[in-house]
């Protein structure tokens, strides 16, 4: 990485090793993009790569057990590796609550955010950060997130938890357990696995993480990354956002991106890379991005549905069952999971590491 200039030096230091975050930055009224946030120019997300009319698949899932909307979502799966769920039994109610909850935790002063700062949390099941993996990036992403892991042995920490958040969350992630096995039972029988055992249970949903995502204002968003295009290293993303905007998914393999038009109560379901391995590419995880709002804080509230940590996957006998060579290899998901957050968002480099 090129030396930073000494400005660069001195925000680096007031936000990640300070732990004022992105958030700390804008609230001393900023009125430009500092040049650690500044994208190079073949980075950024000009308006020319953004297909105005494209959307992808918006699924009514009140009938899970209609094979019509079994197959749309297997075909979204297959085709878009990205598609946004209604009528999924979530109530708007949970939903709205736990956005309420992120710009809630993210308006607490310094001192109260700053307790649960990477190294100052009171436990490892709750963490604050910013940007990806700043050490590891010549240009930072331009937001801040609170991290919970969330299986039932990390749930005992739940009285460490910052109060002004945790029920929200807590909440949310109940609500939204039975969506998640009702995906997986559909996007796995579409892999003929007739049924989710205790074995399957643990490699494909055992250690969800929920974050609170914040993307403060930017004061010229088109120069800087809120998320750089990586794909989720999960099993399945569930993503609630806000009415912002700023999600955007890529179109092709050439540089052209759609956006993902904000439906007030919907899901947006990604396929990470963990699928799309189980599934010997039958399912794809896609590459997205965010970019933040000029004038608006935006936030929104992705359960990564992950494997254990030392849950070992690799394509499912079911898929090479007829003889399909395996594209990919047999990995440790804590070993895929070091990996990831060794380097900086890169597009879908990550999946390098299991291929054959
Ligand atoms: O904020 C969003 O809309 C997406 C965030 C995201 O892609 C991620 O955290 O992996
Ligand atoms: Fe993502």
């Amino acid at each position: 990485m090129p030396p930073r200039n000494p400005n660069s030096e001195k925000i680096l230091d007031f936000v990640v090793n300070k732990g004022n975050g992105i958030k700390g930055l804008v609230d001393t009224g900023i009125e430009t993009v500092p040049d650690l946030y500044i994208l190079p120019i073949e980075e950024r997300l000009l308006p020319n790569n953004i297909l105005p009319y494209d959307s992808i698949p918006v699924i009514d899932v009140s009938n899970w057990d209609d094979p019509k909307v079994k197959e749309s979502i297997c075909d979204a799966a297959g085709q878009w590796g990205f598609f946004q769920i209604i009528n999924h039994g979530v109530p708007l109610h949970v939903l709205d609550a736990v956005k309420e909850a992120a710009h809630r935790f993210f308006g607490l002063p310094y001192e109260e955010r700053n307790k649960y700062w990477a190294g100052n949390s009171p436990t490892d099941t709750v963490t604050l950060k910013t940007s990806f993996v700043p050490q590891a990036e010549a240009v930072l992403e331009w937001k801040d997130y609170l991290s919970f892991r969330c299986s039932p042995r990390d749930l005992e920490s739940f009285p460490l938890w910052p109060p002004v958040c945790r029920d929200e969350v807590v909440e949310y992630m109940e609500s939204a357990k039975s969506v998640i096995r009702k995906l997986l039972e559909v996007l796995l029988e579409g892999l003929k696995v007739k049924q989710i055992d205790k074995a399957r249970e643990y490699t494909l949903m055992a250690s969800p993480i929920v974050n609170l995502m914040y993307y403060p204002h930017c004061p010229n968003p088109d120069l800087t990354a809120g998320v750089g295009p990586h794909s989720d290293i999960s099993t399945l993303t569930i993503l609630l956002q806000d009415d912002n905007g700023g999600l955007y998914v890529r179109a092709t393999e050439n540089d052209s991106w759609i956006h993902v038009l904000p439906i007030n109560g919907a899901l947006v379901i990604n396929i990470g890379d963990i699928l799309q391995i189980m599934s010997n590419d039958r399912y794809k995880s896609i590459e997205h991005r965010v970019v933040a709002n000029g004038s608006k804080d935006r936030v929104s509230v992705p359960i990564f549905v992950n494997p254990g940590p030392d849950a070992v996957f690799g394509p499912l006998p079911e898929v090479l069952e007829s003889g399909e060579e395996p594209l990919y290899k047999e990995v440790v998901f804590s070993d895929y999971f070091k990996y990831f957050f060794s380097k900086k968002h890169d597009g879908k480099k990550s999946m390098d590491f299991a291929r054959i």
